[in-house]
């Protein structure tokens, strides 16, 4: 077996469950014993599905009792902050962590049951797990011939992901966002119907990223399941369909991104006018929650702007302002996981 796959493995492995053995059939495409475990008996046909997932590492425990289902036909973004658990769910959807307990499917079967998982689900992990030495078309070539795929298909996918003037570089040369595409390029090769990317967004530039932001949805458009996290949450806004949100290995939420903010945003107002602290009194009066911002703007909780414009006439304040405040994805997500963050960056 060629180092590439050496090296991309190893970069893999688990220490506490992986032998070789068990990744190489794995990346070749054969039943693998580790995947076993995963034995499960719901009844669900499509895409991803995870049931009670949990993940104990001696005391620690990475992931409890996470359930959710990843649909084909769209993006589903895996949002969590750092330690969250999401590297640890993805390994266990590709076979290559044992949970601890709890059951996946995929399209329906488990992991164990799958015919040939190479082919059936794509991984990206660690775009940087490539041998350096190597050029990216002979990367990808013996992964192709693990699958028993040939020459055709590692152009075909070099095309797809815009790297075929580079085939011929070495990985060591390439910058991240390169590898990243390589990464995403491996994941392909196998035409997978079910895609678990880990973080492909990283490195990319913004030229990049507005690629694989079109690339991801259009693999969905075609009908597969496409999981993937970021901590780019401006992307995964414009990017995923569908949210799994975690924190310390739990399940927050699990919805469409719509959902999910339209749920968690707290309905409030910025308003300006002539005569604030009389507008202040009036608000209050009219039971809404106010505070005075830092640029004398008012921020009102609790209520729309059709009301604080009606409460500001029948006091004949005149307005200089009046504007919904929108909550992005990321002021819902940092809100919302405020808790649930292992670690924080302290202020210098
Ligand atoms: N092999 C391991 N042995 C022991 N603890 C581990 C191992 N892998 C992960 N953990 C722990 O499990 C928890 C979840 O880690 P994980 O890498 O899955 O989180 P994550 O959401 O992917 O975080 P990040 O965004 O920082 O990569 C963390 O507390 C981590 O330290």
């Amino acid at each position: 077996m060629n180092q590439c796959i050496d090296r991309s493995a190893a970069a893999l492995l688990d220490d506490d469950i992986l032998e070789w053995d068990g990744i190489l059939s794995r990346i070749s495409g054969s039943k693998n014993t580790l995947a076993s475990v995963l034995l499960t008996g719901t009844t669900d046909t499509t895409g991803i599905r995870a049931l009670s997932l949990t993940k104990n590492y001696g005391r620690r425990t990475a992931v409890k009792e996470l359930s959710f289902t990843a649909a084909p036909g769209v993006v589903t973004g895996f949002l969590g902050p750092n330690g969250a658990g999401k590297t640890t769910t993805m390994r266990m959807l590709l076979g290559l962590t044992r949970p601890s307990s709890g059951t996946i499917t995929i399209g329906g079967r488990p992991l164990a049951r799958l015919d040939n998982p190479a082919r059936e689900v794509g991984a990206l992990l660690d775009a940087r797990a490539t041998h350096p030495q190597r050029t990216a078309f002979h990367h990808l070539l013996a992964f192709a011939q693990t699958m028993g795929l040939g020459r055709g298909r590692v152009d075909e996918v070099l095309g797809l992901v815009g790297l075929s003037q580079v085939a011929g570089r070495r990985t060591g040369e390439f910058s991240l966002g390169m590898n990243q595409r390589l990464g995403i390029a491996t994941a392909l090769l196998g035409d997978p119907e079910v895609l678990v990317l880990d973080e492909p967004l990283n490195g990319l530039d913004p030229e990049g990223i507005r690629w694989a932001r079109t690339f991801l949805r259009d693999l969905a458009r075609e009908g597969r399941t496409v999981l993937f996290s970021s901590h780019l949450m401006s992307e995964m806004e414009l990017t995923a369909d569908d949210l799994v949100v975690v924190g310390q290995g739990r399940l927050i939420a699990e919805s469409s991104l719509d959902e999910f903010v339209r749920a968690n945003t707290v309905q409030a107002v910025t308003v300006r006018a002539a005569a604030p602290d009389e507008l202040a009194r009036a608000l209050t009066r009219a039971g809404t929650g106010v505070s005075v911002q830092p640029d004398a703007a008012l921020l009102v909780t609790g209520t729309d702007t059709a009301t604080v414009g009606r409460i500001a006439a029948a006091q004949g304040i005149a307005l200089i302002e009046l504007a919904p405040v929108r909550e992005s994805l990321e002021d819902v997500f940092l809100r919302l996981t405020d808790d649930a963050t292992e670690y924080e960056g302290q202020p210098a």
